[in-house]
Parts: structure tokens; C-alpha cells; sequence
């Protein structure tokens, strides 16, 4: 089987991104997780696969797979590129653009420097929501507990569409991410996986943040981790409800206050087009 697809990436986490409108795509996790090799596939954190839309309120239906093959609710970073890849191949001439993903609805809006400003929605960040199940006795000073052997961790949890932990650090370049973020998707706290954001303060508008993702490992940029960590930090007072993210591989702008939709606001970038042999 030949597969068309696009390479892509926003911030350094990188998609391969497949259009299932003009082609026939049905893929096994075994051909994901063999296209997503860096060494003997393409290579990629999330592949993206572009679909017709499966509700009328939108125009695309789009699904993630992450590199282990596992198919996943949300990608911030790949909203981005998706917005970008649907515009170029000129399947829409809309803007804002709305795509339904798995469990939810995104819209998403390009601005003249081909910027794009992702709308998440509202945040969740009741356990049951996540879903979570906290060590101790609930929320102390608004963060989760966690023993993760004799250490006692605190976290923030957040639903973004998919599942968030948020460690703050004092920092964040010395941070445990490769170490913590495996052993805390592993306690067993959280039902149906986590990815581990690991977020380091430099001001009220100002943060750093990396991420352990789930069912890929640290990437050079998450956007829901950008986004559940603005979402931490704000209902903590540690930022103001705009900010500036850093990750490994650039910046994102988030805007966030209680009660109201997450935007998102980064680049995505086209890498090359190519035909992989399945
Ligand atoms: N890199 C993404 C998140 C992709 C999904 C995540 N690994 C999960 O399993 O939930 C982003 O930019 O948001």
C-alpha cells in the first residue's frame, strides 16, 4: 500500500499528516508505530489523519494517533498544523476553520502571519474528569498529592480534552522529566494514561514548561500541556490570564480565565510532502 502524506511540525513536536478525504487510509497500530521509527519509518511524535466531517456543525473530522499507535483525543500543536495543511491543499477556503475531533469541537482561525490560534474550549480539572485518583485526603493549598516511592509529589490535574499533570519546578532545565514523567504515568493514579508537564515560573507573564508526553516520551513542544499548564498556573495566581509558554522548540501565547475558553496562539511549519510503502 502507498500512503501520500505530509510532514509537518509546530514547535518541534512533528506530525505526519494524511489527507483520508482524496485517499482510502485504514491503519493497523502496528503500520503507526512502523511509519512513526525514526529510523526504519518516517518518524513522528502524532500522526494526523484528515477526515470528511462525521457531524454537521463542522467542516473536517480530524484523528491522532501517537507514536506507540494508540489513537488520542487532542493535539494543540497538531490543531495548528492541521489548520494549515487543510488551507494549503485548499479542501476549505473557511477561516476560522471548525473540525470535530473524538471528543470535541475545535475552531481554529489563521492570522496574516499564518499564526494560528487554536479555541480549546473549557478546561476540566475535577479527578473524575481527568480521570484521577489522588494519594491522601483531596487538594491541599489547590494541588493533588502523589507518592511516587518515598518522594510525596504535588500536581495540578487538567482535562484539556485529553489528560494533564502539572509539576511546578524551580527549574525546569534540571527538572526530572525524564525520570518523573515515566513513574507518574506509571502510579497507576491515572485511568487512562497522562501526559506530564513540567512547568518552571519566570514571571507573571512569563513560563517555562516541558512535557512528558503520553505514548511518545518528552517532545520539544506539547500544546494541550501548554494549555493545562496555563490552566494550573492561572487558577493558582502563578500568571496572569496572558501569557507566554516556552517549550523546548518556541513559544506559544495562551489566554486563559475561569469560566472561559483556552486560546492557544503558534506557528506550524511544512517540512516536505512524500509517499511512504506500507
Ligand atoms: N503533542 C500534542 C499532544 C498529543 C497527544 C498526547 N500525547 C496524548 O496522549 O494525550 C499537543 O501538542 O497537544
Amino acid at each position: 500500500m502507498r500512503l501520500e502524506f505530509t510532514k509537518m511540525h509546530g514547535l518541534g513536536n512533528d506530525f505526519v499528516v494524511v489527507n483520508a478525504i482524496t485517499q482510502n487510509v485504514m491503519l493497523r497500530p502496528e503500520q503507526i508505530r512502523r511509519l512513526a521509527d525514526r529510523h526504519t519509518g518516517v518518524g513522528f511524535d502524532q500522526l494526523l489523519i484528515v477526515e470528511p466531517p462525521t457531524r454537521p456543525d463542522v467542516e473536517f473530522s480530524y484523528r491522532i494517533f501517537n507514536a506507540d499507535g494508540n489513537e488520542v483525543e487532542h493535539c494543540g500543536n497538531g490543531a495548528r498544523c492541521f489548520a494549515l495543511f487543510v488551507t494549503e491543499q485548499k479542501l476549505t477556503r473557511s477561516n476560522p476553520i471548525s473540525v470535530s475531533t473524538c471528543n470535541g469541537v475545535l475552531s481554529l482561525n489563521i492570522d496574516d502571519n499564518r499564526l494560528v490560534t487554536v479555541d480549546m474550549g473549557a478546561p476540566k480539572t475535577a479527578p473524575a474528569d481527568i480521570p484521577f485518583a489522588p494519594h491522601g485526603d483531596g487538594q491541599h493549598n489547590g494541588l493533588y498529592r502523589l507518592d511516587i516511592g518515598d518522594q510525596a509529589v504535588e500536581l495540578s490535574v487538567v482535562n484539556v480534552g485529553n489528560p494533564h499533570a502539572v509539576v511546578r519546578v524551580d527549574n525546569c532545565d534540571q527538572a526530572p522529566v525524564a525520570t518523573l514523567g515515566p513513574q507518574i504515568q506509571q502510579s497507576g493514579a491515572f485511568a487512562e494514561g497522562v501526559n506530564v508537564g513540567f512547568l518552571e515560573i519566570l514571571s507573571p507573564t512569563e513560563a517555562k514548561l516541558r512535557v512528558f508526553e503520553r505514548g511518545v516520551g518528552e517532545t520539544q513542544a506539547c500544546g494541550t500541556g501548554a494549555c493545562a499548564a496555563m490552566v494550573a498556573a492561572v487558577s493558582h495566581g502563578w500568571l496572569e490570564p496572558t501569557a507566554t509558554l516556552r517549550l523546548l522548540g518556541g513559544a506559544l501565547q495562551l489566554s486563559y480565565q475561569a469560566g472561559e475558553p483556552i486560546l492557544m496562539t503558534g506557528p506550524g511549519e511544512f517540512i516536505f510532502d512524500g509517499t511512504a510503502r506500507l
